[in-house]
């Protein structure tokens, strides 16, 4: 029996029990079995049934209490009739409480898949109302529910917007999950160097993620008006084309909206059956979605096909959207990529071909032959020989060689550098670590990371600077002046000398320690005057280099000249050759070059003697002329001591360190050529 005395309007416990159930229950079910007992406590019935419309039939989703009780056939005119009148409705022990159930469209996934087509964008924000209702039974006809419909009606609406509640909570904690599966997706594809390989890994997470059996990237070729698909399972060796404006994907690439296509209930001449054909392949459901690129121009369709256990609705286009998103990403940062490893390996293989060791003498050869040997390993290198025998071109011949190729190639003069500086430029400093330092920088070591640094002329290395290098490459980490923070590198070095350095060693002017450090492999360059006919294969390729730089036709060598060149000295070594081959293209205007071109002297010195004081009285200034005599001067001592910069100091009664200081300001190069 209803019991009458009840406050109809005395809904605080239900309202109570609902909240508790919103905050405790994480999804549907769960909630509407605490709920529905406390609603049919609250209206005396004792049983109910919440009956949803779908697809123009109403279907059972939440039962409570004695189910015997309530039909098999749903009083679908009674539940029709309360919802008109948006009301309760009674027929002997039968009622009908009008459900409004927002749910929120997100939620279509969950609890009953879309199975007809549909189409929009895919910004899937807004939501739709289902209609739905309670069937309640009462042990008998109830007789005051018209006195009671207010309060009835506002639990109705509490556990209604609490479902919404639920739904959304639920949708976003799948949105959350999914999300982060398209991320861990996504981070996995940036990784990925080549394009097959690449739309099959998106394939594979699309079909797995959306459940489906196949999903294909269609990439829009605009100036032929196709659509390329990618991966085109079932075409054998070749890619899937298909015109831009065939198909559901041909809609999704005009239009810019998402499709959702079902083959029980959709126009089946929308599907591009050629494709099936061509494929061997039935679709019965599809779901595209437009694909953007970063400036948000289309550059295709991603597209699931046949959808297992479930119809494609808008959560697959949600997520496929999302797919989609980070697809063109991953697709355009590729090719950038791709692009830009070309462009790379263009500049590297240029570098790497103007890195050629000239010589076919045998004691080149076999420099040739270890250095290949060398190349291949990771081992310090120590470079022997004289001014200007190439140590610097050998140095960057390894580099090319290696697998560092791709990585930098920085040479350091470690000579050129006084005790003070050398630590900051190789290793960086920080902010404020001394007067200059305005802001922080990088050191050579930073800088040469993934690649090689040659460290030039290391036996002139101040003691001091012997010492922080040694427990750098001990420890392989830097540490920048002012800095307090160990920064690994990652760095080859070939280190070079022209001084003797196991005397030095036992002059105690370089450290022993170091020296094993740096020699784990020697290689040493003999001087040019032992090497034969490779002064003439040099000399002529300098000459071919000159006369293509300044777009002039490659004179002949006169037999005399080819004496003197295989005769000459050169102290000042291939340097010393390659100077006097310039000079001889830009002053030699003939087509043969004669001897009194080389404008060599019988000795060690190369073109000093073409400097005269006489030269210099046009200059306006005295300053001016002292500079440009002290430019021409320290030139031609340096070419006298064959380039070697630590005899030309001598001569000039300068340290070597001031010498390059003294160049620095006059403007002069301090390094090779
Ligand atoms: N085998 C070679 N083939 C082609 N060019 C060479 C060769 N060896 C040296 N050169 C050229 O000679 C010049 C001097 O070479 P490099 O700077 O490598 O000599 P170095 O021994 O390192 O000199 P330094 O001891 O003064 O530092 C450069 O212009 C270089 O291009």
């Amino acid at each position: 029996m209803i019991d009458l005395t009840n406050n109809a309007d005395d809904i605080e416990g239900p309202a109570v029990s609902i909240a508790q159930a919103l905050v405790e229950r994480s999804n549907r079910k769960c909630f509407l079995d605490a709920v529905f007992p406390v609603l049919l406590d609250f209206l005396g019935a004792n049983a109910l049934v919440m009956v949803t419309q779908k697809n123009g039939a109403w279907t059972r989703n939440h039962s409570h209490g004695d189910l015997s009780r309530i039909p098999e056939d749903l009083p679908e005119i009674l539940i029709g009739n309360a919802i008109d009148r948006g009301s309760i409705l009674c027929v002997d022990q039968t009622c009908v409480l009008p459900f409004p159930c927002p749910t929120s469209i997100h939620n279509g996934s969950n609890q009953s898949k879309h199975d007809g087509s549909a189409t929009g964008n895919t910004n899937l924000g807004e939501s739709s109302d289902r209609v739905s209702a309670l069937v309640l039974k009462f042990d008998s006809t109830p007789t005051d529910l018209a006195n009671r419909s207010s309060g009835t009606h506002r639990i109705a609406a509490m556990i209604s917007s609490a479902l919404r509640h639920i739904d959304d909570r639920q949708y976003q904690h799948r949105r959350v999950e999914q999300l982060s599966a398209v991320l861990a997706a996504a981070a996995d594809w940036q990784r990925i160097e080549d394009d097959e390989a690449l739309l099959r890994a998106i394939a594979d997470t699309a079909t797995s993620m959306l459940s489906c059996e196949r999903a294909s990237i269609f990439l829009w070729d605009r100036r032929r008006s196709k659509l390329i698909g990618r991966p085109a399972l079932g075409v054998e060796g070749e890619s899937l084309e298909v015109d831009d404006k065939a198909g559901v994907v041909g809609e999704v690439l005009a239009t810019g909206e998402y499709k959702i296509w079902n083959a029980d209930s959709d126009d089946g001449s929308r599907v591009n059956r050629k494709v099936d054909a061509r494929i061997e392949f039935q679709t019965r459901s599809l779901v595209a979605v437009p694909m953007s690129g970063a400036r948000k121009e289309t550059i295709g369709v991603f597209e699931a096909i046949n959808a297992i256990d479930h119809s494609f609705d808008v959560s697959d286009v949600a997520v496929l959207a999302d797919l989609a998103t980070h697809a063109a990403v991953a697709i355009e940062s590729l090719r950038t990529r791709r692009k830009l490893k070309q462009n790379r390996d263009r500049l590297v293989d240029d570098a790497a071909s103007q890195t050629e060791l000239i010589g076919e003498h045998s004691s080149i050869e076999l420099v040739r032959k270890n250095a290949r040997k060398i190349a291949g390993t990771d081992l310090s290198v120590l470079v022997l020989g004289k001014n200007g025998t190439g140590k610097e071109v050998l140095a960057r011949m390894i580099h090319y060689q290696s697998e560092r190729r791709n990585g930098p190639f920085i040479a350091v003069n470690c000579a050129a550098l006084v005790e003070t500086l050398l630590e900051s430029e190789l290793f960086g400093h920080e902010k404020g670590a001394f007067t200059d330092a305005n802001q922080s920088r990088s050191g050579k070591f930073e800088l040469a990371s993934g690649g090689t640094l040659f460290l030039d002329e290391v036996g002139d290395m101040s003691p001091g600077g012997q010492a922080k290098l040694l427990r750098v490459l001990e420890d392989k980490v830097v540490v920048r002046v002012g800095g307090s923070q160990s920064i690994p590198v990652d760095v080859r070095v070939i280190a070079a000398t022209n001084q003797p350095l196991e005397e030095l060693i036992s002059q105690r002017k370089f450290r022993e320690d170091l020296f094993f450090r740096l020699n784990v492999v020697s290689l040493t360059l003999p001087p040019l005057s032992g090497r034969g006919d490779d002064v003439l294969l040099l000399a002529q390729h300098f000459l071919k280099q000159f006369c293509y730089q300044i777009g002039r036709q490659v004179p002949e060598l006169d037999q005399a000249t080819i004496a003197i060149l295989k005769n000459h000295a050169w102290p000042g070594n291939i340097r010393q050759l390659r100077n006097t081959i310039e000079r001889v293209c830009y002053l030699c205007t003939e087509d043969v070059v004669k001897p009194d071109d080389l404008m060599l002297t019988s000795g060690s010195s190369g073109s000093s003697e073409n400097v005269s004081l006489a030269d210099l009285v046009d200059s306006t200034t005295l300053t001016d002329a002292t500079k440009e005599f002290q430019v021409e001067h320290i030139h031609a001592a340096i070419e006298s001591c064959g380039g070697n910069m630590t005899d030309a100091a001598a001569r000039l009664g300068l340290h070597r360190s001031n010498l390059y200081r003294k160049m620095r300001q006059l403007g002069m190069q301090t390094s090779g050529e």
